[in-house]
């Protein structure tokens, strides 16, 4: 038997296609694992994880060739892939980088399956000790409002020369230009400050202490052009008092932050995050 494979797919909904699917796995020696699907009445389309091991390497190539087919007829969006392959991926952090050392730390441990191919900061080195720690190259790309371009090239020659598959803003606090955004589209995932929609863009703990809320959150999410209106991934919130500052704000935060992207970046890593119009379908771990 092979190792695990992770078969995920979307597509216009109609009837049958579970069927579909799990027969052509059948045909092929395929055996199924662990299946999980959803159709959106709204969107009109479907949605398919299936971990599956196959009898051989040879099975596996041949029910690839036969799915591209059926893929075909049913106009499917789909990517097949071993379970145990490493994705190469770019964290992008700022001031703060409790949740680059979050990552850090999961990623030494075994917790997050990737090879973090590279740090990028707008700050200097000083403030990240970490990245040195760990033998990971850290770039330090400064900027300013007329440098972005220039600043952003710099990062995508760094994505196309480490093959960068997924790039993290954490807690990287600058708003990524339109086309970076599209350059990046489904494979950029940010941390906000806050349980959106509410409180967007900068200072989102001193926007919500102003505002005098009990609950304060965090929303991982894609990067769009849009900012913080990207479809959310993930999100966690927790009561806080009117005796809280900005600052009891900003550290109780720092806890849900960090828990918040570290199981986004886990869900996509696994295959679990499908894009679904402007929200997400997440298959849940
Ligand atoms: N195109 C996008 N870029 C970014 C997004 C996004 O959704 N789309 N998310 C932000 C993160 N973010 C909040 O989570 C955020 C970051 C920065 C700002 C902001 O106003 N930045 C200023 C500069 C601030 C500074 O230099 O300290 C700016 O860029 O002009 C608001 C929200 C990451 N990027």
């Amino acid at each position: 038997m092979t190792g695990h494979h992770i078969l995920t797919l979307s597509c216009p909904d109609r009837p049958g296609l579970t069927s579909a699917v799990t027969q052509r796995l059948f045909q092929h020696r395929g055996n199924v694992v662990e299946a999980q699907q959803f159709g959106d009445a709204e969107t009109g389309r479907f949605f398919m994880r299936i971990v599956a091991d196959f009898a051989d390497e040879a099975a596996e190539g041949e029910f690839r060739q036969d799915f591209s087919g059926l893929a075909g007829t049913y106009d499917m969006e789909w990517s097949l892939r071993q379970a145990d392959e490493r994705r190469r991926v770019l964290i992008l952090v700022s001031k703060f980088d409790h949740c680059l050392s979050d990552l850090l730390y999961r990623h030494r441990i075994g917790e997050l399956p990737m090879d973090i191919v590279g740090i990028v900061s707008n700050h200097p080195a000083e403030g990240h000790e970490l990245a040195g720690a760990r033998n990971i190259p850290f770039h330090h790309f400064p900027i300013t409002k007329d440098t972005k371009p220039q600043q952003e090239a710099q990062i995508r020659d760094v994505i196309e020369e480490t093959g960068a598959e997924l790039v993290v803003l954490a807690r990287y606090m600058q708003i990524l230009s339109d086309e970076m955004s599209a350059y990046l589209s489904g494979r950029c995932i940010n941390i906000h400050h806050s349980f959106l929609p509410g409180f967007k863009g900068a200072k989102p703990y001193h926007q919500a202490h102003a505002r005098g809320v009990k609950m304060i959150g965090a929303t991982a999410h894609y990067v769009t052009a849009d900012l913080d209106e990207g479809p959310i991934i993930v999100q966690d919130a927790e009561a806080i008092t009117h005796a809280d500052t900005p600052d009891d704000l900003v550290r109780k935060g720092r806890d849900i932050e960090r828990r918040v992207l570290a199981r986004a970046v886990r869900c996509h890593l696994e295959d679990r995050v499908l894009l679904n119009a402007q929200k997400t379908v997440v298959f849940g771990d």
